[in-house]
């Protein structure tokens, strides 16, 4: 089944036919006298999956929230499709393209599934966090609707979807904050460590999603993630944050035979 590409909002025409994704030009962020982020930059564009990985302490999240607007940096840029969204919110960024789920799921435990994957969409629409968002108008629940019903399906939720999110497993929960971030219909998604909790196979089923998302969607994710089995499989470029800096970018085979790499990661076990 071919998946419908978000076509409603005027940006993201614009965003279909431009594939610069999101750009970090000398990122930095410092919290008072701690430099979490210093001086990165990275392109994570459509049509690929990007890597950011580096061990505990590393940066990574700190990285997210300055790229989806949750945190100001203190010096750099980010750009979203060209445009500069350095000094602009969440919502801004969201209405760009720019969608994103947290370390940390944010599901509302007592609406179904379907519920749950809906509130994404009706997040896009007003550009806004779920909670919120006023009801929408008659017009856009066709939209909510099929949008909703593509998430579903590609996530393979088809079967749960009237079950109560508080009732799920941890695996079944990460792909409803998958489907509910894909119902949103972002072009470029920031995904922080989606495969926290899975077991092996369900981190190969979410690994496969993510490629069905690419290869189908067009869509650019940067992924943060842990499991290293999944970053080289689906990672088609990946940047190695260590202490707040890029240390390395390459492709997965480069990043496996790199010493820099072997030492971020072994410094790390040896603190
Ligand atoms: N709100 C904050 N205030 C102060 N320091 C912070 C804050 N958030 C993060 N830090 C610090 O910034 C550095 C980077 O943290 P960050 O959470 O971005 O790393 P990470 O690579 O995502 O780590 P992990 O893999 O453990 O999630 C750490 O030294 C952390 O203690």
């Amino acid at each position: 089944m071919t998946h419908r590409v978000d076509t409603e909002h005027g940006a993201d025409a614009a965003a279909a036919a431009d594939t610069s994704g999101l750009r970090a030009t000398e990122l930095t962020v410092r919290f008072g006298g701690n430099t979490a982020v210093s001086g990165i930059s990275f392109t994570a564009p459509r049509g690929r999956v990007t890597g950011l990985i580096g061990p505990n302490g590393a940066g990574k999240t700190t990285t997210f929230n300055a790229c989806s607007g949750l945190l100001a940096p203190s010096a750099g840029r980010v750009a979203l499709f060209g445009e500069d969204v350095t000094a602009r919110g969440p919502a801004r960024r969201a209405r760009l393209g720019l969608g994103r789920t947290f370390q940390r799921m944010e599901l509302f435990d007592t609406l179904t599934v379907e519920e749950n994957v809906a509130l994404g969409r009706e997040a896009r629409l007003a550009g806004s966090h779920p909670l919120r968002q006023v009801v929408n108008p008659p017009a856009q629940r066709k939209a909510v609707r099929a949008a909703t019903e593509d998430a579903l399906e590609l996530c393979m939720l088809g079967q749960q979807r009237r079950a109560i999110a508080g009732s799920l497993s941890t695996g079944q929960r990460r792909l409803v904050d998958l489907a509910r971030v894909l119902a949103g219909g972002f072009s470029v998604l920031l995904l922080d460590e989606p495969s926290s909790g899975l077991d092996t196979a369900e981190t190969r089923r979410f690994g496969e999603i993510i490629g069905r998302v690419v290869a189908e969607h067009g869509s650019g994710v940067l992924l943060v993630e842990h499991d290293m089995a999944l970053v080289m499989d689906i990672c088609e470029h990946i940047h190695v944050l260590d202490f707040g800096e890029l240390v390395f970018a390459g492709t997965p085979s480069e990043v496996r035979s790199s010493e820099t790499v072997r030492a971020a990661y072994l410094g790390s076990e040896a603190g």
